[in-house]
């Protein structure tokens, strides 16, 4: 029965490879159509007999555009973007496409290179290079200026903090519960909103407790967008401000108990340079009323925004007042932000040691009693994040933080595609990322929230041996072509480390969704119950 079972398995396995190899003929045949995007337009290039040279490529390009562009594979799902540099570059890239089912296309983003004699910006308009700030736009002290004025668009929003539609949300099952259930959102590059009715769809099939941020605290406008409210935008008065200047930050470890929202700050001084990474620099900041630390994360904008871009800051100040409510001791709080014409302010929960990439750069691997440590704290963090139908999207050393007592928490979850999407032009930075992203992912699959457990597999494999795997390959096109052509991961783990840390690696880079353990799962996993 079994042996009967085996082979009918066998045979089918063969009618597939069949009919994908016949596939891939026809495809073959049909020659390659190739669509570019360039400045927000897409189009439609002649089809590309194959094998598809990049000459002829860059020719088409030249010809169509007339200027010289830089060619980056993406997917329709607009998370990958990978610069294609070579002959090999490309020969990848259209392997990617030929292995995929129903994608019929080759897509590109063409953007113009950074070094080109050309001070436009892309849109024919003139931009300050990166960094560049208005004369007289240095930090300052902001009270002042809060109190002065009605806000429009481009000046700080400062926070309610009196008021009760505010409060945030914690592990209080109770808060939870009154929030309501809303996958409707800002459009597609929304990622708590959007992501989330994926990841939500899932958990509500799985009957698992979830919810979202208030509704009464996002107002639907005609075009289906989001804005904030009127009212968390009026003027406090100077009573106002000197009452919740007087507040203290909420407290990390004040889980489980109704919280009012954390804040951000009124008055600031800006300190230290913390890092840099792909997408702005952080730097330490003191709370001048407080007298409280935090990092902030500035992202430059550019002064004349297109009305892409204007919507894309709007969606992230909205992401940010709508994951500043979510607050746990594994992840890193979002306090609020500030915006003005050149640049917009994250601010977030200061974490005293850096990032675990920045650990591991100075001191090596990290033994695997302490990784079992740092992991199931991370998966502390993605079980809160994945309740409440939040994707982290970019899980890896560099977003896990630590503070001087050992704890270890998440940062950047939901903001990174906005501000990877406003800071396009370096995306050429996509390298860190991808030796963690996981294979659905590349084939063009919107971000469920089982692609942070495949991320999570590389974090831990980076733990152990000081880098994910993959990060030997020279380019980022070789990467994402392993992850999605590899059956199973290559890495090793150096020869101390037990079996049970590699069936939990193993178990994270599942392929099939529905196999893939979530947190929850994984935290009852030997590797983080059992003490070495
Ligand atoms: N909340 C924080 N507290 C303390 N340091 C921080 C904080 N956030 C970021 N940093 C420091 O700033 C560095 C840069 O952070 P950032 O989030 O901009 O980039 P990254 O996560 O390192 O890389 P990428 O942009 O590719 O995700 C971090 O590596 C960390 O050292």
């Amino acid at each position: 029965m079994e042996d009967d079972s085996a082979v009918s398995n066998a045979l089918r396995g063969l009618e597939q490879d069949f009919e994908r190899n016949l596939r891939l003929n026809e495809q073959q045949q049909a020659g390659l159509r190739v669509k570019c995007e360039f400045n927000g337009e897409s189009r439609v290039l002649n089809t590309f007999a194959r094998p598809l040279k990049l000459t002829d490529l860059r020719n088409e390009l030249q010809a169509r555009y007339k200027r010289r562009l830089d060619i980056y594979f993406t997917m329709p799902n607009g998370e990958i973007d990978v610069p294609v540099l070579s002959q090999d570059d490309l020969d990848l890239v259209v392997r990617i496409i030929d292995h995929h089912q129903n994608l019929r296309s080759l897509r590109l983003l063409l953007r113009v290179p950074p070094d080109a004699d050309d001070t436009t910006d892309g849109n024919g308009r003139c931009s300050p290079p990166p960094g560049t700030l208005p004369p007289g736009a240095e930090f300052h002290d902001t009270a002042s200026q809060m109190t002065a004025s009605t806000y429009s668009e481009g000046e700080f929003i400062p926070e309610d903090r009196d008021t009760d539609s505010l409060s945030s949300v914690s592990e209080s099952r109770q808060s939870l519960d009154t929030f309501q259930i809303r996958a409707r959102g800002l459009g597609s590059r929304a990622s708590v909103h959007s992501d989330s009715a994926v990841a939500m769809d899932d958990m509500s099939r799985r009957g698992g407790p979830g919810g979202t941020f208030p509704r009464r605290n996002v107002v639907h406008i005609d075009d289906g967008r989001a804005s904030v409210p009127r009212t968390m935008q009026r003027t406090r008065t100077p009573a106002e401000v000197a009452a919740a200047n007087r507040r203290d930050f909420p407290r990390a470890d004040s889980l489980g108990s109704a919280q009012r929202s954390p804040a951000a700050p009124d008055n600031w001084k800006q300190g230290d340079l913390l890092g840099q990474g792909a997408f702005g620099k952080v730097y330490k900041c003191h709370d001048q009323d407080s007298g409280r630390l935090f990092a902030m994360k500035v992202v430059q904008l550019d002064a004349n925004q297109d009305p892409a871009t204007s919507r894309e800051v709007k969606a992230l100040e909205i992401e940010i007042q709508t994951l500043k409510k979510f607050s746990h001791e594994r992840i890193v709080q979002y306090l609020g932000y500030h915006q003005d014409a050149y640049r917009l302010c994250i601010f977030m929960e200061y974490m005293d040691c850096g990032s675990l990439r920045d650990e591991i750069k100075r001191f090596g691997p990290i033994r695997e009693i302490l990784a079992r440590k740092y992991t199931r704290m991370v998966l502390e963090g993605l079980s809160f994040l994945h309740r409440n139908t939040i994707v982290h999207r970019d899980i890896k050393g560099a977003n896990i933080l630590k503070d001087s007592q050992g704890n270890v928490k998440l940062s950047d979850f939901g903001s990174a595609k906005h501000i990877k999407t406003l800071q396009s032009a370096m995306s050429t930075k996509f390298a860190g990322t991808a030796p963690y992203i996981a294979p659905e992912v590349i084939r063009g699959k919107k971000y469920h929230y089982k692609a942070d457990i495949w991320s999570l597999g590389s974090t831990v494999v980076e733990f152990l041996t000081g880098h994910p795997p993959y990060h030997q390959l020279e380019n980022a096109v070789s990467v994402i072509y392993r992850i999605v052509s590899d059956q199973k991961v290559d890495y090793t783990l150096p020869s101390e480390v037990t079996e049970t840390a590699r069936q939990f690696i193993d178990a994270c880079f599942t392929h099939a969704l529905e196999q893939r353990p979530d947190a929850d799962s994984l935290l009852r996993h030997r590797f983080c119950t059992e003490a070495l």
